[in-house]
């Protein structure tokens, strides 16, 4: 049997998977399924905001040949049910994401977490691309650095953040650059590709309905974006700085590559919400077999060993 396992701060994950925020996690007893799934090592919340939102109007997911495309526009219960959950329910390590829709809303939850006892792994989503009106923050070097000094001028408990994809090299060590001054305890790289468009073309329409049909895309489409994102901080990054490698996975393949990049943590979200937290085992299963042809028996031995040419 392959040894898979990671930690993150002071939280020990027995296993390598985790849920993509969004997928599976908005209620309690989505959370609750993937808590007592066998193969799933911890649960990240869905991003929530100080109130509760009924998010954007439907249709706003759609699973697409290779992948999905997403407006969902932050639907999610309110910061208090998920700080709650995260309380009072876990037997596993449970991820409290927050996203809100401005600086002082994110100061004002980070502070109740603060002043919580909530011990585990909070994560600051900067790349949500779906709510109208609002741009990805993480997109914005200054701004970023501006709310992570503000933020850990008082949180002192661990805390990550959830970044959209960059396609720029220089992008990736100014970026790097910024989160390299904080204390992180991880990075979740990637959200969806923002702002992506569906045709379909018997309709001749687009195929979600918020902002006549942009929206992110996630899935097999991404994968090679996520492999670089992964790559590139993870070759940037202080090694105290854990990655959570989330985007494209479908196959136990696509896990292999992304520990291959230097992922301690795997996150599905599309194939999740396809083929529901089954997933999970046929994932484990199938990296375990690409390892035991390869004869490794623990994933440290492999973890960020991607070679160049
Ligand atoms: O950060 C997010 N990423 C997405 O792809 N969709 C959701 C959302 O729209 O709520 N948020």
């Amino acid at each position: 049997v392959v040894k898979m396992d990671a930690q993150i701060a002071n939280v020990k994950f027995d296993g390598l998977f985790i849920n993509a925020s969004g997928v599976h996690c908005q209620l309690n007893n989505d959370l609750d399924e993937l808590q007592a799934n066998t193969f799933v090592a911890g649960t990240v919340t869905k991003s929530a905001t100080l109130a509760s939102r009924p998010g954007n109007p439907r249709p706003r997911y759609v699973d697409l040949a290779h992948g999905s495309i997403n407006s969902m526009g932050l639907p999610n219960q309110g910061f208090d049910y998920y700080l709650n959950y995260a309380l009072t329910r876990p037997s596993k390590p449970v991820i409290l994401s927050v996203a809100g829709l401005s600086v002082a809303e994110n100061l004002k939850m980070l502070t109740q977490i603060q002043e919580s006892s909530f011990d585990g792994l909070t994560e600051l989503n900067l790349s949500c691309p779906n709510v109208i009106g609002k741009p990805q923050l993480a997109y914005d070097f200054q701004a970023t650095e501006e709310i992570l000094t503000a933020v850990f001028s008082f949180f002192k408990k661990p805390l990550g953040v959830k970044l959209p994809p960059y396609f720029d090299l220089v992008h990736f060590d100014q970026m790097a650059a910024i989160l390299n001054k904080f204390p992180l305890s991880h990075v979740n790289s990637i959200n969806s590709i923002g702002n992506g468009l569906w045709v379909d073309p018997v309709t001749e329409s687009v195929v979600i309905k918020p902002k006549n049909g942009f929206g992110g895309v996630g899935g097999a489409y991404i994968l090679p974006t996520a492999l670089a994102n992964v790559r590139a901080f993870r070759m940037r990054l202080n090694p105290a700085i854990k990655l959570i490698g989330t985007g494209g996975v479908t196959t136990g393949a696509d896990v292999f590559a992304h520990l291959l990049c230097g992922a301690d943590i795997i996150a599905v979200g599309t194939q999740l919400q396809v083929e529901g937290p089954l997933v999970f085992e046929r994932l484990t299963n199938e990296l375990a077999a690409i390892m035991d042809e390869k004869n490794y028996q623990d994933i440290a031995e492999l973890r960020g060993k991607l070679k160049t040419l």
